[in-house]
């Protein structure tokens, strides 16, 4: 990866920022003296992409496929960028949710080539050292895990780092944010996954967590050495955290770094952005709904904290809003004579007076929801027997089955709009395929953090805005909520296609850089008064840059002269 000076010759074809492979032109080829390393036919990028396709539909399993397109990226980045821009819908699942899943459980297996920084706990003190030997010194966006809750997969030690390269690229592809700005970043504490200590292709540390001040101290130093490294704007991104972390975190940071957690923030967002479009179909307040949580893990307490938010404007008191949320840990229903010691502070904020009750179906034929909202990670929880009871409880169910990937999904697309005849309204975290139903066709909305992420990284990139208030969350939910048609909502989306997440995103990022400079919060002065245009004129082309300069086709009469 070259930062500097154009590399040429042989070394030119290595370095996948710059190679084009058979779209060189026969006077670049000269020029750069790589003539005669390729095949003398070019290509075009268009050519490209489809001869690429073409190979990867031909492949026999979706691992194969993301090795695949891991390899694109090593090679030839415009093209990779190319390809997942041009067909986002079929290539998002390989590079990202569901397929990343098991690419993380195979990583020591399929590792290759470093697209990142594995920093171990054996470099504590040597923190900002190790950021020195990534070669780019313009980073402006992190993302980092531990790997101690990936996805609904639980703990895959260093193994995480397929999260990280996996969200960066959607930056970059569902978002326009520049490769070269953006850093991801696996922290190795060590893992108290048994499987991987005894795998012998297991690629990290071989020893259980460290935890306590010693794991606290170095995630200190991490987040000290990015600012020293990079500058107090850089971004960062906590991902796929355990729980009693990821909280901790966020508030120990968030007033003094540019931060956020995905997994409570991001996701939190997406989900109130469904549910404020699932009010266009089922017509009711939300302030007039009762919404039951199974889980109550970051994803749960995010986005019922923005759900009190959103319940603020319809003119509730955060108390009152409260009172309609409820949420089901694994002990059950969340109540308040929960013997002592049971509930931590966010599951506190949520316990009702009320009698306990384990079984879920009990909670659902009690509590009578609205929503009904899943994200525990624990698999298939939402039962026939219980999307039947949604059914007759509410003309319009609720349903979304948040958890990742697809085996941890609390239930199928088919299995919701079947049970509850077509009724349902319907989002999940993984993609579901299309489900046809008594002659009508409904399409499963993602309720993912993909639909988020990628736009708060261009606007935060783009603009330097300095921290990451909660309204921004909220901002970023109604935006997206906003670009849902009513021909969306026909077919049951409650997002918009994601054939046009890239507008979406530009439009997320204008929204809050208008809101960061209404604050004061954003550092790029002076404010460009077009704010679409510039975000528009910031995003990533895939374009092939000229190398050869344009011709000196002088008139004959100039030449004459000299
Ligand atoms: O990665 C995803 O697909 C969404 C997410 O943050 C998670 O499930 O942890
Ligand atoms: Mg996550």
């Amino acid at each position: 990866m070259t930062t500097s000076r154009y590399p040429t010759g042989y070394d030119l074809l290595l370095d996948p920022r710059a190679n084009k492979g058979t779209a060189f032109s026969i006077d670049e080829r000269q020029l750069c003296r790589i003539h005669g390393l390729l095949p003398p036919t070019v290509s075009t990028p268009r050519l490209q992409v489809e001869r690429f396709m073409e190979n990867l539909r031909n492949m026999p399993d979706d691992l194969s496929r993301y090795i695949s397109l891991n390899a694109l990226q090593d090679l030839n980045e415009k093209l990779f960028y190319r390809v997942a821009m041009e067909h986002t819908q079929e290539v998002m699942p390989l590079v990202y949710t569901p397929t990343v899943g098991l690419a993380c459980q195979k990583y020591g297996l399929i590792f290759s080539k470093p697209k990142g920084l594995f920093i171990s706990i054996l470099d504590k003190g040597h923190v900002y050292d190790v950021l020195r030997n990534w070669p780019i010194d313009d980073v402006r966006a992190v993302v980092v895990t531990d790997g101690e809750r990936i996805l609904g997969l639980g703990d895959l030690g260093c193994n995480g780092m397929g999260i990280p390269v996996g969200k960066l690229s959607l930056y970059t592809a569902l978002a326009g944010v520049r490769p070269q700005y953006c850093l991801p970043v696996t922290l190795d504490v060590g893992t108290n996954n048994e499987h991987f200590l005894n795998d012998k292709y297991y690629l990290g540390l071989r020893h259980k967590r460290v935890t306590g001040k010693e794991y606290d101290d170095f995630v200190d130093e991490f987040m000290q050495a990015i600012v020293k490294r990079f500058g107090q704007q850089c971004l960062i991104q906590f991902e796929d955290f355990a729980n009693h972390n990821a909280f901790r975190f966020l508030k120990k940071y968030r007033d003094l770094y540019c931060t956020f957690n995905d997994d409570i923030q991001g996701t939190a967002s997406v989900a109130v952005a469904g549910i404020l479009s699932s009010t266009r179909i089922t017509g009711a307040k939300l302030a007039d709904s009762r919404f039951v949580f199974y889980g109550a893990g970051e994803a749960s307490i995010g986005i019922s904290d923005l759900l009190v938010v959103a319940m603020e404007r319809e003119g509730l008191s955060a108390e009152q809003a409260r009172k309609n949320i409820f949420l089901v840990d694994s002990k059950g229903l969340i109540v308040k004579n929960r013997p002592a010691g049971g509930l931590n502070e966010e599951k506190l904020r949520y316990a009702h007076e009320h009698e306990p009750i384990t079984n879920l179906i009990d909670i659902v034929r009690t509590i009578k929801p609205a929503y009904l909202i899943g994200a525990a990670g624990q698999g298939p929880a939402f039962t026939r027997e219980i999307l039947e009871l949604m059914a007759s409880i509410n003309k319009h169910p609720v349903i979304f089955a948040l958890s990742n990937p697809t085996s941890k999904a609390e239930c199928t697309a088919r299995e919701a709009y079947e049970t509850t005849k077509g009724q349902c309204v319907f989002a999940s975290g993984s993609p579901f395929p299309n489900v046809e139903y008594n002659g009508k066709t409904y399409i499963p909305g993602q309720g993912n953090n993909s639909y988020i992420f990628p736009g708060i990284g261009l606007a935060i990139v783009t603009c330097n805005i300095r921290h990451i208030p909660d309204e921004l969350f909220y901002l970023a939910a109604k935006t997206l909520s906003e670009q849902v048609g009513d021909e969306d909502l026909k077919v049951g989306l409650v997002y918009p296609p994601i054939e046009k997440i890239r507008d979406v995103s530009r439009k997320i990022a204008v929204a809050l850089a208008e809101y960061a400079y209404e604050k004061n919060l954003a550092a790029l002065y002076p404010r460009p008064n077009n704010l679409e245009e510039f975000i528009q004129s910031q995003q990533y082309a895939v374009e092939y840059e000229d190398i050869v300069p344009p011709r000196w086709d002088w008139p004959s009469k100039t030449l004459a002269k000299l």
